[in-house]
Parts: structure tokens; C-alpha cells; sequence
């Protein structure tokens, strides 16, 4: 059986880091909101007891380091751009522990096509390994085995989590004006290490455009130069305001407090930052821990004209996506090829 779905990227709305826990990781107090930039990922059983991975970007390689005004046959985009497709790949290491915890003989065979930059603080490792143990467990009928899909997913990575469906009975459903339930965009506040996730119900879509500038930062990296606050900042305010949709409200209420590393690491990116203020959106942050930035817009036209004024300033190459709010299990089709 082969199945496929696309992975979606994400956005820290808030970001808080309230203390350093005895195993070395951060407790953190976020709100998360997945983003339609999506990779594209089909996984297929195979006899082999092996995980084989081909991964490509999409549209090209070429197209990607042109928008980042890099050569693509520099060291610098192979670095940046280099996608591993042995057992450093999320998805690959997530499909092993599926098949471990599972007692699965047979193997997968996975095809990845990468739109999420890599080292942008926007989850796309995390995505592509939550969406592989979902289509694992479609293939192999534990879909309803939340609990240990979930520990799978806590044991890949923190973000993992975050990407798999929720539960049924935490799912939010609202009924619409034609009586029918639906699921409204979510966001999902994270604590812990990121694994403990309560759903946050979205009035309305967010806008956004994203700029991933070309230079990557590692999550490691950034944790390791943070200076935990003495008086870290609760999410509460900022959730009441987003269940609201007060957008006015967000922007003094938003923070992400990996920003200062990030920037001590990267003072580039205050460059990226301002063009986005300077674009008319807001508020404007870092997302997660970089490198990627995005700004908030009021609507899905706006997003659009920002996008044409920051694609015209040659001055500041980036990827630049214009995006909007969506839920962050993506839908998993069966391929009937
Ligand atoms: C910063 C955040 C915000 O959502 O996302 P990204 O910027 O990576 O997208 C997450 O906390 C990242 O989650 P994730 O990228 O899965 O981190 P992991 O692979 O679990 O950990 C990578 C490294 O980050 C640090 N780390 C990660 C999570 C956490 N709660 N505390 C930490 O100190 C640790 O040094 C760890 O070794
Ligand atoms: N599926 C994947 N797609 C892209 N990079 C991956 C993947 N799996 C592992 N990596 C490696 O992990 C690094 C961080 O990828 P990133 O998408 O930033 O992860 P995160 O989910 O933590 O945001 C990349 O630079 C790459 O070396």
C-alpha cells in the first residue's frame, strides 16, 4: 500500500522559555500554528526490512538557491540545502522506531519533496517524521493507537508531536452556520518540552508572510546561548487575545524569547525583521529558533501585497511565501498507483 500527504510547516506566536530542566532540554510556553507551506511525502510498505529515502526540493534545487541569490553548485547551498536522506532525516529515524515499537519486519519506501527550509525554525523535520508515522500507521491499521504513536513521536524530536492528529475526544469542533460541525483553524499551546499540547480554538485564519533568509540557525545553537528571564512572561494574555482574533492586541502581546541568541548568532536578521515592519505587517517575530521571520497581515490581500513590495527589495534575498493558518495533521490520501 503507498499513501501520501503534505507535511505542513510552523509558526511560534508566542514563545517563552519560564526555566532549564534537569535533563538538559528548556520547559517551554508556546502557541503553535501550522502554515500552508507544505512539503510532499509518500510512503510505501515494501518486503526489504529496510527504510529507503529519496528526497528532492521542489520546484529544484536551482529555482530555491536563485530566490535565495546563492549558487547552486556553491558550498554555501549545499550546505544550506543539503537534505540527508540516511538516519540524520527525521523521517527515516521515525519510521524505525515506528517499526521497533511495532514489531514490523517489512520496510518503507519514502519519497520527500521539500518546500520548508531547513534550520527556519518552522518545523519541517518535525513535520515530515510526524506525517511518516502517520502514514505508517495507516498502513499498518494502529492509527487509533494515539498514545503510543504520540511517545513515537516525543521520542523523534520535541516539535514532532505538535504534527500528529489530536485525539478524537480533544478535537474542536463548532457548529457552523449550516449546522454542521466543523473543525475551525486551530492553533495548539506546547509546555513541557513541547509534547503536552491543549488545542487553541482560532476564530478566524491568520495571514502571514515568511521570509527565510539564506542562512540557517540550529536549534542546539540558539538554546544554548539563552539566558533564561528571571520573570518569564505567561502565554495566557496572548491566548485570550487570539481566541478574541484581537489582532491589535497580538502585537503587543507577542514574543518569541529565542529571539536575542538567534540575533547575537545572526545579526543579519534584524535586517529581515525591519523589511517586514517596513511591509506594512505586524506584529513581526523570529519563529522558533530561526531563522525564518514572518509578519501578520490583516487579510489574505494584504499577505499579497506585502509579499510583491518584500520580493522587490533586492536588497534583502529571501525565500518570501505569503501564508495562511491551517491545522497541522495534514490529510493522508491513499495512492492508488
Ligand atoms: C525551538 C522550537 C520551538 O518550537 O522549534 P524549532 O525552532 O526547532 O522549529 C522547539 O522548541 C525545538 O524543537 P525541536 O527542533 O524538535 O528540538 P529537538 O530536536 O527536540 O532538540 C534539539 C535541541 O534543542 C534544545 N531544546 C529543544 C527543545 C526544548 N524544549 N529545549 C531545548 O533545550 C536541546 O539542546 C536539544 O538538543
Ligand atoms: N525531513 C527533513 N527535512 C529537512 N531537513 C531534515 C529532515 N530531517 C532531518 N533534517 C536535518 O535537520 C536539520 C533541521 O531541519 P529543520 O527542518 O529545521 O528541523 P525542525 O523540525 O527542528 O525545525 C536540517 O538542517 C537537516 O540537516
Amino acid at each position: 500500500m503507498k499513501v501520501r500527504t503534505s507535511p505542513p510547516a510552523k509558526l511560534n506566536l508566542f514563545l517563552e522559555i519560564p526555566a532549564k530542566r534537569e535533563d538538559g532540554f528548556h520547559e517551554i510556553d508556546t502557541v503553535m500554528t501550522a502554515i500552508d507551506l507544505c512539503d510532499e511525502l509518500s510512503v510505501e510498505s515494501i518486503e526489504e526490512p529496510v527504510v529507503e529515502l529519496s528526497a528532492h526540493w521542489l520546484p529544484s534545487l536551482e529555482t530555491i538557491a536563485s530566490e535565495l541569490a546563492i549558487d547552486p553548485q556553491s558550498a554555501e547551498a549545499k550546505q544550506l540545502l543539503a537534505i540527508p536522506e540516511d538516519g540524520r532525516n527525521l523521517v527515516v529515524a521515525a519510521l524505525q522506531a515506528f517499526r521497533k515499537r511495532f514489531q514490523i519486519e517489512s520496510g518503507f519506501r519514502v519519497e520527500l519533496g521539500k518546500r520548508i527550509p531547513a534550520g527556519a525554525g518552522m518545523g519541517g523535520a518535525s513535520s515530515d517524521a510526524a506525517h511518516a508515522i502517520s502514514c505508517a500507521a495507516q498502513i499498518h491499521q494502529f492509527s487509533s493507537d494515539h498514545d503510543g504513536l504520540h511517545e513515537i513521536a516525543a521520542s523523534i524530536g520535541s516539535d514532532v508531536p505538535f504534527f500528529l492528529p489530536l485525539p478524537p475526544v480533544s478535537q474542536i469542533a463548532s457548529a457552523s452556520t449550516n449546522g454542521e460541525t466543523t473543525r475551525r483553524p486551530r492553533a495548539c499551546h506546547a509546555s513541557g518540552r513541547g509534547e503536552i499540547l491543549q488545542p487553541v480554538d482560532m476564530r478566524t485564519d491568520l495571514f502571514f508572510v515568511v521570509g527565510y533568509p539564506p542562512a540557517s540557525l540550529a536549534t542546539k545553537d540558539v538554546y544554548g546561548r539563552l539566558r533564561v528571564p528571571a520573570e518569564p512572561i505567561s502565554s495566557k494574555g496572548f491566548l485570550a487575545s487570539l481566541r478574541a482574533n484581537s489582532l491589535e492586541d497580538l502585537t503587543s502581546l507577542m514574543i518569541n524569547r529565542l529571539s536575542e541568541p538567534a540575533l547575537e548568532i545572526r545579526p543579519e536578521l534584524s535586517e529581515l525583521l525591519e523589511s517586514l515592519w517596513k511591509s506594512g505587517l505586524q506584529p513581526c517575530q523570529l519563529t522558533g529558533s530561526g531563522s525564518a521571520c514572518f509578519g501578520i497581515a490583516r487579510d489574505a490581500e494584504f499577505a499579497q501585497t506585502a509579499l510583491k513590495q518584500l520580493r522587490a527589495n533586492q536588497s534583502v534575498p529571501a525565500l518570501w511565501r505569503a501564508t495562511r493558518s491551517v491545522a497541522a495533521a495534514a490529510t493522508i490520501e491513499i495512492d492508488p498507483s
